[in-house]
C-alpha cells in the first residue's frame, strides 16, 4: 500500500488542538495576579511597610513572572512543531500530486509557479498556524478578564476601555478581507513570476538566438513591477490597520492613565463606585490597561500571517487536486533487479484515445500485436499520434475505448504502475543531472554496482569519455557533453535496468547522421533480447527495425 498523505486530510481545516491555544490564554491571564501583586509591593514602599510586606508580594509576582515565560516558551514551541508538521504534511501532499501528474496534461500548474507555491509560499503558512489560534482565544479572553477585574474597582476605567475596544476588531474585520485579498493577489504574482522566469531561463538560448533579449528583459521589468505594486498594496494594508490599532490602544491606555492619575490626585473625584481608588487600586488598573490591547494588537499583527498563510495553503491544496493523474497512482512499484532483461509482448486492440474534450485523437480503432523480442518503427506525418500511442502503452493514460495487453496482461488503471515497472522512455532530450557520467547512470540505485556501470557504458560507446572523464561532473542539463552523448548516456540509464519494453520517442530527431547513426546503434544494442517501439520520421532507424507501422495523417482521423 502506498504512504501517500490523503488530499482529504490536508482539506480538514487547520486546527490547533485546544492545549496549544489555551496555555498561551493562561500565560496572559496570569498577569492579573502578577500585577496585583507588584502593585501591591509599589504600595508598600510608597507606605514605608517593612521590607518583608514588600518583598513577599514582588517575589510572589517574580515567580508568576518565570512560570508565564515557561508557560509562553512550551506553547510556542508545541504550536511551531504542529504548524510545521501541518505544512509539510501538505507538502507531501502536493509534491505527491505533482508526481502523479499525467505528463499529457496540458493545463497543470507551470514548473515554476508550482516550486514558488510548495517551497517559498508554504512558509507563509508556519507563523499563521503556529500564532493566529492562540492569539484569537487571547484577544477574546484576556480582555474580558482584564474588564471584569477592572469593573469592580473602577466603573469610569472599564467604560473607556470598553469605548476604545470594540473599535478596534471592527476595523481589523473590515482590513482583513482587504488583507486577503491583497495577499492572495501578490501570491499569485509571486507564482507567476517565477513560472514566467523559470520558463525564460530554460528557453534563454533560443532567445538570445532570436534576438528577443530586450523584449523578454522588458517583460521581465513588467513583471517584476506588477509584483512590486502587489507587494506595495499587502505593506500599505498592514501598515494602514498597524497605525489605527496603536492609535486606539495609545488613546485608551493615555485615557485611563489621565483619569488614574487626576483620581489619586483627588480631582476626578468619581467612577470609583463612590469610593476613592488606593494607590495599590490606581496601580493595578495602570499596569493593566496596555495589557488589555496587547491581545488585540498581536491579533492584528497576525491578521496579514493569517491572509497570507491561507492564501498560500489554498495554492498547496489546488495543486494537490491534480486533474489528469496516472492511472493508479499512488501506488508505486519498483521493479524487480534479479528478473534480468526479458522481452515482453505488447497487444493493442480497438484503441480509441482523445486528449481532453478538445485535444488531438489517435487514428480510430487502432490493432497490432507486438511479439515479444521484436523492434517495431512507428511512423506517419506530424500530428498523427505516435507519442500519444507510446504514452498509451506507457500507461501514462488510458484510453477511452479498447484494450492495451502487456505479456498478455490488461494495461487498466489497477495495473499500470505495475507494467509501467517493465518499460522504460527515451524521448528526443533526456534529462541529465549535474553529477558524474556513473552518478548519471545509477540514479542513486545502490544496487547498481561499477562493474555494471562501466558495461553499460562501453556497450553504449561511451567507455572512452568515461576513461578519460572519470568522476568529473557534467554540468546541469547535459552541459559539456553533446546531444548524442546524451542520448547514449540516457540509454546507459535503461541498460542497468530490469526493462523489457522500451519506447522512444523519436531518439535521432535533430541529430546530424553521424551520431543519428551512432545513436542507433546504442539503441539497437540496448533493445538486444528487449522489445522495442520506436516513433521515428527518420527512415533510417525505422528501417533497423523489424516491422513498420505508419499512423494515417491526422485530418484522416475520425474523432473517438
Ligand atoms: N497533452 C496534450 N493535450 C492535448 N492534445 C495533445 C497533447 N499532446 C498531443 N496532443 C495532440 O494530439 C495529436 C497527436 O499528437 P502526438 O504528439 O501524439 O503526434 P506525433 O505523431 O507524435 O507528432 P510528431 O511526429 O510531431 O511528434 C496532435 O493533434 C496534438 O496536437
Amino acid at each position: 500500500m502506498s504512504n501517500r498523505p490523503k488530499t482529504e486530510d490536508a482539506e480538514r481545516p487547520a486546527r490547533q488542538p485546544i492545549r496549544l491555544t489555551l496555555l498561551p490564554t493562561l500565560a496572559a491571564v496570569l498577569w492579573l495576579p502578577q500585577a496585583g501583586l507588584l502593585a501591591q509591593a509599589i504600595s508598600n514602599v510608597a507606605d514605608r511597610m517593612s521590607w518583608g510586606a514588600t518583598i513577599l508580594p514582588a517575589a510572589t509576582a517574580a515567580a508568576i513572572g518565570i512560570l508565564r515565560v515557561i508557560l509562553g516558551a512550551l506553547s510556542e514551541r508545541a504550536g511551531h512543531q504542529h504548524a510545521r508538521a501541518r505544512v509539510s504534511a501538505l507538502r507531501m501532499t502536493a509534491i505527491m500530486a505533482l508526481s502523479e501528474r499525467a505528463p499529457l496534461d496540458r493545463r497543470a500548474i507551470p514548473s515554476g509557479e508550482a516550486a514558488s507555491m510548495i517551497a517559498e509560499q508554504a512558509d507563509s503558512i508556519t507563523p499563521w498556524l503556529a500564532r493566529f489560534g492562540p492569539a484569537r482565544m487571547k484577544a477574546v479572553l484576556v480582555p474580558l478578564a482584564i474588564f471584569l477585574a477592572i469593573l469592580p474597582l473602577s466603573w469610569t476605567a472599564a467604560l473607556v476601555l470598553l469605548i476604545a475596544m470594540p473599535v478596534i476588531p471592527v476595523f481589523m474585520a473590515l482590513i482583513g478581507w482587504q488583507a486577503q485579498a491583497a495577499s492572495k493577489a501578490q501570491l499569485v504574482e509571486i507564482g507567476a513570476m517565477n513560472a514566467f522566469l523559470l520558463d525564460r531561463l530554460r528557453g534563454l538560448a533560443t532567445i538570445r538566438g532570436l534576438g528577443a533579449t530586450d523584449r523578454v528583459a522588458t517583460s521581465v521589468r513588467a513583471e517584476a513591477e506588477g509584483l512590486r505594486a502587489r507587494s506595495m498594496a499587502v505593506l500599505r494594508i498592514a501598515f494602514l490597520t498597524s497605525a489605527v490599532l496603536e492609535l486606539f490602544a495609545a488613546l485608551g491606555v493615555a485615557m485611563v492613565a489621565v483619569y488614574v492619575g487626576f483620581h489619586l490626585l483627588g480631582d476626578l473625584n468619581f467612577g470609583a463606585w463612590g469610593d476613592t481608588l488606593s494607590l495599590a487600586q490606581g496601580m493595578f488598573i495602570l499596569l493593566l490597561a496596555p495589557a488589555f490591547f496587547e491581545p488585540l494588537r498581536d491579533l492584528s499583527a497576525i491578521w496579514h500571517d493569517k491572509a497570507a498563510g491561507q492564501a498560500a495553503q489554498d495554492n498547496l491544496l489546488r495543486l494537490s487536486r491534480s486533474e489528469r493523474t496516472l492511472p493508479e497512482a499512488g501506488l508505486g512499484t519498483t521493479p524487480s533487479a534479479s528478473t534480468g532483461p526479458q522481452a515482453a509482448s505488447v497487444r493493442v486492440a480497438g484503441l480509441r484515445f482523445r486528449h481532453g474534450d478538445d485535444g488531438g485523437t489517435l487514428p480510430a480503432g487502432l490493432n497490432f500485436t507486438l511479439a515479444a523480442g521484436e523492434h517495431l518503427a512507428l511512423t506517419g506525418p506530424s500530428g498523427a499520434g505516435k507519442t500519444t500511442l507510446l504514452a498509451l502503452i506507457a500507461g501514462l493514460d488510458l484510453p477511452q475505448a479498447g484494450r492495451i495487453e502487456i505479456d498478455c496482461e490488461a494495461l487498466t488503471a489497477e495495473t499500470a504502475t505495475r507494467l509501467r515497472a517493465r518499460m522504460a522512455w527515451i524521448g528526443q532530450s533526456p534529462h541529465i543531472f549535474a553529477g558524474s557520467l556513473a552518478q548519471n547512470v545509477t540514479m542513486g540505485r545502490k544496487e547498481i554496482g561499477p562493474e555494471k556501470v562501466s558495461r553499460a557504458l562501453s556497450d553504449m560507446h561511451l567507455g572512452a569519455m568515461a576513461r578519460i572523464r572519470g568522476t568529473a561532473p557534467i554540468g546541469e542539463g547535459g552541459n559539456g557533453i553533446s546531444g548524442g552523448e546524451a542520448l547514449r548516456l540516457a540509454l546507459a540509464r535503461i541498460a542497468v535496468s530490469p526493462v523489457r519494453l522500451v519506447l522512444a520517442d523519436e531518439p535521432t530527431a535533430h541529430l546530424d547522421l553521424e551520431t543519428a547513426e551512432s545513436v542507433t546503434e546504442s539503441l539497437l544494442a540496448l533493445a538486444q533480447g528487449r522489445s522495442l517501439i520506436v516513433a521515428t520520421h527518420d527512415p533510417r532507424l525505422a528501417a533497423r527495425m523489424d516491422r513498420q507501422i505508419s499512423l494515417p495523417a491526422p485530418a484522416t482521423v475520425e474523432a473517438p
